[in-house]
């Protein structure tokens, strides 16, 4: 397949590439720093960057107090901006350089927007710091004091006004806007009302001397203004170079967006630097769209702005996407993170059961323990639930049902557990209540033939659950529900009369992929200890409805050889429902994600024989199931959940929380739009 289709290019998919620089700074010399400039456009042009953020007063340095006066530094300074304007027809990319720029009697302290060979625009910084170690006011007037909206630069007049709003015209949502330093440290930093007005990149120059603990407050302002206001935020603080006559600098530069960190570069290097990612603004526009609240503001707050037309780049040049992705959307690689969202996870469900245990004044429950995963982290919910309230495990009413296809590892891994964890277990043989079933539904199999159609397996699933809501009346107990939020998304669960219904379920807002490493986490809780063992074995099962008797072949029934891989098909649902992304985009995510093994974060504790990669065809291919199972017919089971927490952010599938759909709807544009974008 040639890599030279559009589909391998990230700006296909509506990223932009921006680089904050951290060029090498001369003092008071525009003509050096210039040449700094040339060199860091020229490389981002050569790595496809869209826009490059300078540091503030980038073209004199910031540290140079007085001589910010001096007639022939202001003098030079127009003429490298033209210099520079022209780098930027010759590269291809916005190019965002601060400078002290005159209008009327007073100097501003600016940020100059240069692309095509001109200057776009020029925007002056609102908030001039005068406190403590900065003295702006001595020399700068703030953006308010402007007399006029242009200013005339190299015989050019052009936009000089604060929150312009940078529109690429043949790029949608390549949208940026530009404040300076201080202003981020306002309660009202200009970039909220740009957002409000539709940036979705926010780009701060800034010249931020460097004093401990200072690198960690600047990241908290930028991950906090990108989560707020919705965007991506470009910040870049001037490194080596600068005056150290009394203050100290680090060159930090960092790219966020929505509240996450992209990039950053190395700080206190003695180096020139650019800091890339690749910012999603199709994402940026979806999740605003999602969120009421945003546009609400946007009615309530902002002001009309003025916007300036530019033209980007336009070449589809294929190559790696530069940024954080994970394979495991539900699963964080850093194990810290990891352990902390399976704390938040486990507790979420314990909370619930425990909530809906007391409301009903319940002290049974009654669960179908399988061998598999959902029923074993189902039960170990129970469990500390059981332990919180002080009620007996006995009084956890745990049933192995064996079936036609029922494995001897997978009930003896039921009984283990059962056992381990001190619950009341039982064995129900639902084969003749099965037989009779099939038999007076005049089912083939009843005369001995070997027909394992859905009548068979669904036979099975319903009349476990159907012998667990009466075990549940008998007992004065609560069924407990173990589906999960992969399955549901899949349809994968016999409706009504069958694994889909229970009184309670606890799993139904987890991913399969999280349970795996939940079921790990609780294995290594004291209270869990002596199920550990049976835990790792449970763990090392593969996934099977066990429905379908093994073939001659001894192949047992495999769920993920039918449905799909579980790793994929949640990338696929977080991606699809959390932010409405298009399939050819998810197509592409997943192929950057997966397509090489070797590179990128896998989760702590992803054994090898996990470590799997999957190539364009196949990740197609399984997207296309999985999006006619989503939109075409697995949402009548969605339509009538029953209860139970939401837990990851990536969203709830239940009909009255994240996702609401109708249960007639159809797969077509979903298919339509990948057909037509997927090679
Ligand atoms: N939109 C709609 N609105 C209302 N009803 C709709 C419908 N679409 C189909 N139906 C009806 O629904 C029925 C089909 O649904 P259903 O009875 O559930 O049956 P179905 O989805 O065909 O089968 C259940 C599947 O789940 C698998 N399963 C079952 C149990 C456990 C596990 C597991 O590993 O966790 C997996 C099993 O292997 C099988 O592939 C048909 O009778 C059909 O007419
Ligand atoms: N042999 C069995 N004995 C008792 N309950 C069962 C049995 N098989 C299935 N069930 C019940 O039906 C549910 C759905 O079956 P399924 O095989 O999908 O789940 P699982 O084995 O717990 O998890 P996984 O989907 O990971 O295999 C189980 O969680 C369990 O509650
Ligand atoms: N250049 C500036 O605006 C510096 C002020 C900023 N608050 C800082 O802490 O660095």
């Amino acid at each position: 397949m040639s890599k030279t289709h559009p589909f391998h290019s990230a700006r296909t998919h509506s990223f932009v590439r921006v680089a904050a620089a951290t060029p090498l700074v001369h003092i008071a010399d525009p003509v050096a720093n210039a040449a700094e400039h040339e060199a860091l456009i020229g490389q981002a042009g050569e790595q496809g960057v869209d826009l490059i953020v300078f540091p503030e007063l980038s073209l004199t340095a910031y540290a140079i107090d007085d001589l910010l006066m001096q007639d022939a530094l202001l003098v030079e300074v127009e003429r490298q901006i033209a210099r520079l304007a022209q780098v930027t027809a010759e590269t291809g990319v916005i190019a965002v350089i601060g400078a002290p720029i005159r209008n009327g009697d007073a100097l501003f302290n600016c940020a100059v927007v240069l692309g095509g060979g001109e200057v776009l625009g020029v925007v002056p910084k609102t908030f001039l710091p005068n406190y403590r170690e900065y003295y702006e006011k001595r020399w700068f007037a703030p953006s308010g004091a402007r007399s006029e909206d242009t200013v005339v630069l190299n015989g050019e007049t052009v936009d000089f006004a604060p929150g312009l709003i940078f529109e690429a015209t043949n790029r949608p949502g390549f949208v940026f806007a530009v404040e300076i330093c201080e202003d981020f440290w306002a309660p009202l930093p200009p970039s909220t009302r740009a957002a409000l007005a539709g940036a979705r990149i926010l780009c701060n120059l800034s010249a931020s001397n460097i004093v401990i603990g200072k690198a960690e407050e600047r990241a908290v302002l930028c991950a906090s203004q990108s989560m707020r206001a919705m965007a991506a935020y470009v910040f870049s603080a001037s490194g080596w170079g600068e005056s150290t006559t009394d203050l100290g600098w680090d060159g930090q530069a960092t790219i966020h967006e929505l509240g996450a960190r992209l990039a950053e570069s190395e700080r206190f290097a003695m180096t020139s630097q650019l800091t890339v990612a690749d910012v999603d603004v199709g994402r940026i526009g979806l999740d605003r769209l999602r969120n009421g609240t945003f546009a609400d503001c946007a009615r309530q707050e902002g002001e009309a702005a003025t916007i300036v037309p530019f033209d980007a780049g336009e070449s589809t040049a294929t190559g790696d996407l530069i940024r954080p992705l994970d394979r495991f959307p539900f699963v964080p690689d850093d194990p810290a993170r990891l352990d902390q969202d399976c704390f938040e996870a486990f507790n979420i469900q314990v909370q619930g059961l425990m909530r809906r245990l007391t409301a009903t004044g319940t002290k049974r429950l009654v669960i179908g323990v399988s061998g598999g995963l959902d029923s074993t982290q189902a039960l170990l919910v129970a469990c500390r639930a059981f332990d919180r309230l002080d009620l007996p495990r006995s009084d956890i009413l745990a049933y192995t049902m064996p079936g036609f296809a029922t494995s001897d590892g997978t009930k003896a891994n039921a009984w283990a557990l059962m056992t381990a964890l001190g619950v009341t277990g039982s064995e129900l043989d639902i084969r003749p209540a099965a037989e009779q079933m099939l038999k007076d539904i005049g089912h083939p199999f009843a005369d001995g033939e070997p027909v394992h159609d859905i009548t068979f397996e669904n036979v099975q699933a319903g009349l476990r659950t159907d012998y667990l809501f009466r075990l549940a009346n008998q007992n004065r107990a609560l069924v407990l529900g173990t589906g999960d939020l992969s399955e549901l998304a899949l349809g994968w669960a016999t409706y009504g009369v069958g694994d889909h219904m229970s009184h309670y379920n606890v799993n139904g807002g987890v991913a399969k992929t999280l349970i795996r490493h939940l079921i790990r986490w609780v294995a290594h809780r004291e209270d869990m200890a002596g199920a550990a063992g049976v835990l790792q074995a449970i763990l090392d099962t593969e996934i099977s409805p066990e429905l379908v008797p093994a073939g001659a072949d001894g192949k047992i029934q495999s769920t993920e050889g039918t449905v799909g891989p579980y790793a994929l098909n949640d990338f696929f649902l977080f991606h699809v429902t959390r932010f409405g992304t298009a399939p050819s985009k998810v197509a592409f995510l997943a192929h950057q994600a997966w397509s090489d093994a070797s590179s990128g974060h896998w989760p702590a504790n992803t054994p090898d024989e996990e470590r799997v990669e999957y190539d364009l065809a196949t990740i197609k291919a399984w997207l296309r199931k999985f999006l006619v199972r989503f939109f075409a017919t697995s949402q009548f089971k969605r339509s009538a959940l029953p209860n139970g927490p939401k837990v990851v952010t990536g969203g709830s599938l239940s009909p009255r929380g994240d996702w609401r759909a109708p249960s007639d709807g159809n797969a077509r544009v979903w298919l339509d739009e990948l057909d037509a974008h997927v090679p």
